[in-house]
């Protein structure tokens, strides 16, 4: 990594977002959940958030948006909190797919049938039948209050239209729980394992609450800010690889090349990344590529990383 300072980096991140900008031009918003459709297709912000609680922002970075998968990688984190690796992992896999995102295909496919990674639509599913709470009210509650904690935002909250608009349209999602429930992968109720599961897609952030997630898993699970410890060292381990190897979908191959970071994207078209032990970054551009990540907030990452020298590789 150059040793750039934050003044230089926060002269230049305007620049660079309007250097990435245009290309949301060759990307189209989300539409399979209707609501997501509204977003504005040219909008791109970004946030740069470091240990020493030094921040840079650009562009659209106050604009809020769904998490959508990235609530993914910290049901993870909290599913191993509350079961360990021995009991998560005997359901859902390790290994990225090459499939998109919602893709049932490998289910049928290849044995033993369960969902090859917890970041594909297959696993998080599954993910969420494993966190704790009497009713799928409380475990809402217990994953949003993880989500407050992570962001150190108690405002933090859902988007109910995205919620009720993602669960009224989610046919695809619903095929693949009840598929999953037919195997005996999925456990419990499918209705209310899909409830918690677009709820947590359905919580409302903005760039500096991506950045503030990413800042802990850059701090092995340690919030710098108030130096408590969120997330055990392991399941931060753990989580970094998967954004590694499955975190931008199937476009993580292409994305450790040009950008050489741990990162997570959404259909409402957040990425969360981070440079270990340096900084979080949250970034958004609701316009995707034909893979579902952020046109232009892919270009802006890959921009970033060369002019900054991030790659971990
Ligand atoms: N890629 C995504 O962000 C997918 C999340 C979305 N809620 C879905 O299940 O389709």
């Amino acid at each position: 990594m150059l040793a750039v300072d934050m003044e230089t980096i926060r002269k230049q991140l305007p620049v660079w977002v309007e250097v990435s900008r245009p290309h949301a031009a060759h990307g189209k918003v989300a539409s399979y959940i209707p609501e997501l459709s509204k977003a504005p297709a040219d909008a791109l912000g970004v946030t740069i958030l470091t240990k020493d609680g030094e921040s840079a922002s650009a562009g659209d970075c106050g604009m809020r948006f769904t998490l959508q998968s990235i609530s993914k990688v910290f049901t993870l984190i909290l599913a191993l909190m509350d079961h360990g690796e021995d009991e998560v992992f005997s359901k859902v896999g390790m290994e990225p797919t090459g499939d998109n995102f919602n893709s049932m295909l490998k289910l049928e496919l290849v044995r033993p049938g369960i969902p090859f990674n917890p970041l594909i639509n297959a696993g998080a599913i599954t993910v969420s039948s494993f966190i704790r709470g009497r009713d799928p009210k409380e475990k809402s509650e217990r994953i949003l209050q993880f989500f407050k904690d992570l962001t150190g935002n108690p405002g933090l909250d859902y988007d109910l239209q995205v919620y009720r608009s993602e669960s009224e349209t989610g046919n695809l999602n619903r095929s693949i729980a009840y598929f999953l429930k037919e195997n005996g992968v999925l456990s419990g109720d499918v209705e209310e394992v899909l409830d918690v599961y677009f709820r947590h897609c359905a919580i409302l952030a903005d760039c500096s609450d991506l950045a503030r997630m990413g800042l802990v898993l850059a701090h092995n699970g340690v919030d710098p800010m108030t130096g408590q410890t969120l997330i055990p060292r392991r399941y931060v381990q753990i989580a970094k690889t998967f954004m590694t190897t499955c975190g931008m979908y199937n476009a993580s191959g292409e994305f450790a090349i040009q950008v050489g970071l741990p990162a997570k994207s959404g259909v409402s078209g957040g990425i969360l990344s981070l440079v270990p032990g340096y900084c979080g970054i949250g970034v958004v551009g609701p316009a995707l590529n034909d893979k579902g990540n952020s046109q232009a907030g892919v270009h802006l990452m890959e921009h970033m990383s060369r002019e900054l020298d991030w790659s971990m590789f």
